[in-house]
């Protein structure tokens, strides 16, 4: 009996001991995570900042700071295409279609298109901001296909009145920005104009345009006068995923915009966009900083496309004001912003008259992505509140 209970408490040792052996291992073990469903982010934040941003060499003489996006910044934004803005975006120019659209087509359709009539279509063009040599140019132009044509229905007028409005507006006229690198140098963009026209404003949407169209851009904060013209331009950039150079309060404007382009060609984007300040106390400091800027630019390569910023609500007086920039650098093209604000859409012919210089893009409204590329007969068909007639849209 006493060897029986001895074997029993043998075996059950024997088990005991056998039982643990494979317990213990598997305790130890850490627990195998679950399979995966989705693909786990197991970046740092070190990763998620991306490969440090090198300090440009310029850092160390001029102060000047790129700003990189922010660890846990917003996640960037892709902007709607700019194909078809200006169509999309008509309904904006309601106030100047109420002019041109009632008003003058109202004119057009009465019975006798007698001499009142003439002379209140011309008030009408000259209220809406035509200016008063395309005023008459236009209307002259009328009156004789009206009496040649003998034009009577309102679809005929209609057809005659938007084909001076865009011949006025000399469709023929390179509208394209220049924004594409060349040999490895980025494509420079220089936005010019008085303070509160909407530099800054156009320089984020001209950033969203680009991006939108595929290309890589740097802004270049060169408004030094007004500390938040920087944070604004730099929030603009962010949202968008561009670089942003910029320099302390009051720094030489011409070292922040020379530091932007060598920064862009560095990181090999392609266009370095650099906004600049217009509160200028007289006509010859603007011209000398302006000059600045453009000769110190320059020594990087030319300057491929010069915007001068209007304010479309400022109208005949704002183009006095336009003469002095047309003096100081070479602009190439125009943006007509705040068009939305106001019944003087005519604007438009009139800027190109005067300066000789192309409307390129029209700010349409606050909104991001609220500025369009100028076509003239979109914009005569957004203006009488018209659908496109067979021209070319
Ligand atoms: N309604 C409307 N407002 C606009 C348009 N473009 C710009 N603005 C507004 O105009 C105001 C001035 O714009 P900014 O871009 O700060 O003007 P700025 O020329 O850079 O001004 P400074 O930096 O002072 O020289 C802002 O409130 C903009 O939102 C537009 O097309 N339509």
């Amino acid at each position: 009996m006493k060897e029986y209970l001895l074997v029993a408490l043998a075996l059950l040792g024997v088990l005991i001991i056998g039982g643990l052996s494979l317990v213990v291992p598997r305790l130890r073990r850490r627990p195998e995570p679950p399979l995966p469903t989705t693909e786990v982010d197991t970046r740092t934040e070190e990763d998620l900042a991306g490969p440090p941003v090198e300090a440009p060499e310029a850092e160390l003489s001029t102060g000047v700071v790129v700003e990189a996006p922010p660890v846990g910044a917003p996640p960037i934004e892709v902007p709607e295409p700019t194909a078809g803005r200006l169509v999309r975006l008509r309904s904006r120019l309601s106030r100047s279609q109420n002019a041109f659209g009632k008003g003058l087509l109202g004119l057009l359709s009465r019975d006798r298109l007698d001499e009142d009539t003439w002379e209140e279509i011309e008030d009408s063009l000259i209220t809406a901001d035509v200016g008063i040599d395309s005023t008459r140019e236009i209307v002259d132009r009328l009156r004789e296909r009206t009496r040649v044509l003998g034009t009577r229905t309102g679809d005929e007028l209609r057809t005659l009145l938007a084909t001076e409005l865009v011949n006025a507006l000399d469709p023929s006229l390179d509208r394209s920005l220049r924004t594409t690198s060349t040999d490895g140098v980025p494509a420079v963009l220089l936005v010019v104009g008085v303070n509160g026209a909407g530099k800054t404003t156009t320089c984020g949407k001209i950033a969203r345009v680009l991006v939108a169209d595929g290309r890589t851009v740097l802004l270049g904060a060169a408004d030094t006068f007004r500390a938040a013209a920087a944070d604004q331009l730099e929030t603009w950039g962010g949202r968008v995923g561009a670089e942003t150079v910029r320099g302390p309060e009051a720094a030489d404007p011409a070292s922040v915009a020379f530091d932007a382009v060598k920064r862009g060609i560095e990181v090999g984007v392609d266009t370095v966009l650099i906004d600049t300040a217009g509160r200028l106390q007289n006509k010859v400091g603007l011209m000398d900083e302006l000059g600045k800027v453009k000769r110190v630019v320059e020594k990087h390569g030319p300057i491929d496309e010069t915007l001068l910023v209007l304010d479309a609500t400022t109208g005949q007086n704002g183009l006095e004001q336009a003469r002095v920039f047309t003096e100081a650098v070479n602009v190439t093209g125009v943006v007509l912003t705040k068009l939305d604000g106001t019944a003087k859409g005519g604007i438009v012919i009139a800027v190109q008259r005067k300066l000789g210089i192309p409307v390129k893009l029209v700010g349409l409204g606050e909104g991001k992505d609220d500025l369009a590329p100028f076509d003239p007969a979109q914009f005569v068909d957004a203006l009488l509140g018209t659908e496109p007639l067979g021209r070319d849209a």
